[in-house]
């Protein structure tokens, strides 16, 4: 369905309910919302989780996430869209075949493997779908340095293996390629962006002493998404998303005992 009118900025996340709040799709509406962006959700999978891990997940049938797809896909106008938990290899292949199916705009794949706490995310026989149906229709992939070897096959030991693995991302299909350094060791953090133009750009911040990390991935790839729907470059709304993030993990908030959510308060606007 189309409309005239001039629509309110909309985008819409593909991933995982956190009951305790801080990630997955609860960190995505937060931080659309604070981004002034309206964001709808495919409920890909259902968890039970606080500060602490994972206790336990369920993934929906595939049947519904289809018919969620569709009804957004009716009445709403999806201006970028952004994958996060998926789970196994069966949800990676109705999740890419819905992406294929329908025009929600630029499409950012968060390919989330692990949580914060060390409790699987998706599947190791999932990576091959990841790779092989999700990659292709990327515009941009924001995987972590763990993440970037698994999908890659290539060890992050120095900045030359981590262009390696960009470019290798590239070739798999992602036209752009966000590799997130918060894994890294030492005082200060480095995300490496690679574009479609072969052109390149580091992100630097130093590491915020604190626990309260919660959702960091989720929150990124969301502000990035919103600031595409708002209408920036991508360049542009990559570092429009790392200061929003950077200012979330600074000004923390407490919640919970262990890895808190972030502050999508911080910003204050
Ligand atoms: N302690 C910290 N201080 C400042 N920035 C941080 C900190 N931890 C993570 N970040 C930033 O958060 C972003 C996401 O980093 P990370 O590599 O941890 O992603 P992720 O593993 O996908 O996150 P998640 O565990 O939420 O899935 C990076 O830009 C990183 O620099
Ligand atoms: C549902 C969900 N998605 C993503 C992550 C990773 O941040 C998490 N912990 N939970």
């Amino acid at each position: 369905m189309t409309s005239d009118l001039q629509q309110f900025p909309q985008i819409l996340t593909v991933a995982g309910i956190d009951s305790s709040g801080g990630a997955g799709i609860n960190a995505d509406v937060a931080t659309a919302f604070a981004h002034h962006v309206y964001p709808a959700t495919v409920v890909v999978a259902v968890t039970a989780q606080n500060t602490y891990g994972v206790q336990a997940a369920t993934l929906l049938d595939a049947q519904i996430i289809e018919q969620q797809f569709a009804s957004i896909a009716d009445d709403l106008a999806i201006k970028a869209v952004k994958t996060g938990m998926l789970g196994d290899r069966e949800h990676v292949e109705v999740v890419a075949k819905a992406l294929a199916n329908y025009d929600l705009g630029p499409i950012i794949i968060d390919p989330v493997m692990v949580a914060k706490g060390g409790s699987k995310l998706l599947t190791d026989d999932a990576i091959t779908a990841v790779k092989e149906q999700l990659l292709p229709l990327a515009t941009l992939v924001t995987p972590n340095l763990l993440e970037a070897q698994q999908l890659t096959g290539i060890e992050i030991k120095t900045p030359t293996d981590l262009v390696q693995a960009a470019k290798m991302l590239q070739t798999l299909g992602a036209k752009n390629v966000l590799i997130k350094g918060g894994h890294g060791t030492g005082d200060e953090l480095t995300d490496y962006v690679l574009l479609a133009d072969q052109s390149e750009f580091t992100l630097v911040n130093p590491r915020i002493d604190t626990i309260r990390t919660h959702g960091t991935g989720d929150t990124y790839a969301a502000a990035i998404a919103s600031n595409l729907a708002l209408g920036h470059d991508l360049t542009t709304a990559i570092k429009l998303a790392k200061s929003y993030l950077y200012a979330t993990v600074a000004d923390e908030i407490i919640v919970g005992h262990g890895h808190g959510p972030l502050n999508h308060w911080a910003k204050g606007e």
